[in-house]
This record gives structure tokens, C-alpha cells and sequence, in this order.
């Protein structure tokens, strides 16, 4: 299941992209060297780094839907990235484990942070593979899309204008993704009847969603 967020205010992407317009941005297979399908540009500027990484990173933390979704515990600093004409990324498994310093956090849910207008760029959906089918995102500047990171992915070539987008990788208390799903639907159902609800039956749904957390859950 993927999620789609509305996650940033135009001002903090215009402080983004003022971020973006002075920082160096270097061939993406700097942190992919073996990989034969990336071709992108990555930020490579710790400063800017550190200042929009802090903004996403607590965009996306603060956000009801991304936490109710994600249960998130740890989340590598979004990186920022760019596609110019010709530039993709072939279709790729994301690793499972990223070291985050000398933490190393699983890879359970991608996310990538649509940051440029999708009206000034063609080409550059993020694709994600289901079966036979797939699923095609290119959302509007401030939204983002998080998605199961054992999923073949790709971004198709960019073939005017340019792509530019933030990722990060997600580590969640719930590693498997139907789990997860099961009772994310549940927490919604919960919040949303649960003052409906007969108070003895809400207390005993209370109950089942504390057991499977606690079932379920990682332990720190
Ligand atoms: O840019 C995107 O939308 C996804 C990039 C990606 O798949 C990755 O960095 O692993
Ligand atoms: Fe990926």
C-alpha cells in the first residue's frame, strides 16, 4: 500500500529551493558506486545538507498521517536530488540496511518528497512495480509518497526540464508491510468511530490494538 502526503507549505520549499540553488550537487553514484542504473544528481554540501534534511526530516516526523502510517523509529536525513534530461534511475531493489552514523536503520518504507513543479518537467514519474502491473507517481511540489521498500522501483528518464525531489528510507515497528497495513486501517477505524462506539466495546478494540502492537512490534 503506498501513501500519498501533503507535507510541506510553499514556504518551506521555496526555502528549500533557495537551499538547493547554491549547494553543490554531484553524480549520484557517489553513494551507489557499483550501480549500473542510477543516474542522478545528489546533494554533496554538508551544510545544506544538514539545514534541508532538518526540515524534511521534521516535516515528515511532526505529520499525523506519515506517523500513523509509518510508526516510525528511525529515518535517514532526506536527501535531495535532481534529474535533468536524460537522467533516470533503472528499475532497483533499495537496500535493506543504511548506516546512519554507527546506527544501522532497515529499509522498511521508502519515501520520496516531490519538491519541483510536475507542470515544468516531463518524463520522471517514480514507477513501482506490482506484479505485472504498475504504479505511476508524480505528485505535486510539497506532497510526498511512501512506499513498501521491497518493491521494484524505478524513475523513468526525465526528457525536459528537470526533476527535483527529496528521499529518505524508514525504519518502522512494524517491519512487515501487510501487518503494518492491518493495523494502520485499524488505528483509522479506531480514531475515526471509536466515539461512536459503545465505551465497553471501545476499551475492548483498545485492547486488541494494544495486543498486536505488542505482537507485532519491534522491540527497541
Ligand atoms: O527519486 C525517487 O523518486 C526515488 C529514488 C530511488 O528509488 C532511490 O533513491 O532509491
Ligand atoms: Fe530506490
Amino acid at each position: 500500500m503506498f501513501k500519498e502526503i501533503e507535507l510541506l507549505s510553499a514556504g518551506q520549499i521555496e526555502e528549500l529551493r533557495q537551499i538547493a540553488a547554491t549547494a553543490k550537487f554531484v553524480d549520484g553514484r557517489i553513494s551507489n558506486p557499483h550501480s549500473k542504473v542510477k543516474q542522478n544528481l545528489q546533494l554533496h554540501d554538508e551544510a545544506a545538507y544538514r539545514k534541508s534534511s532538518q526540515i524534511l526530516s521534521q516535516a515528515l516526523l511532526s505529520h499525523e498521517d506519515f506517523r500513523n502510517f509509518a510508526f516510525p523509529v528511525a529515518m535517514l536525513p532526506p536527501l535531495m536530488t535532481r534529474y535533468t534530461p536524460d537522467m533516470r534511475y533503472g528499475a532497483h531493489a533499495d537496500a535493506a540496511f543504511l548506516q546512519l552514523g554507527n546506527m544501522s536503520v532497515r529499509s522498511d518504507l521508502s519515501c520520496t518528497i516531490f519538491l519541483g513543479d510536475p507542470r515544468t518537467y516531463e518524463g520522471g514519474s517514480l514507477r513501482i512495480q506490482l506484479g505485472t502491473r504498475d504504479m505511476r507517481f508524480k505528485g505535486e511540489a510539497g506532497t510526498a509518497i511512501v512506499y513498501p521498500s521491497d518493491m521494484l522501483h524505478e524513475v523513468e528518464p526525465v526528457t525536459k526540464g528537470e526533476r527535483w525531489v527529496a528521499i529518505t528510507f524508514i525504519q518502522s515497528r512494524i517491519p512487515d508491510s501487510s501487518r503494518r497495513e492491518l493495523l494502520y486501517e485499524l488505528n483509522e477505524v479506531a480514531a475515526l468511530e471509536g466515539l461512536n462506539m459503545a465505551p465497553e466495546n471501545f476499551t475492548r478494540l483498545q485492547l486488541v490494538q494494544s495486543n498486536l502492537l505488542r505482537q507485532w512490534g519491534d522491540r527497541p
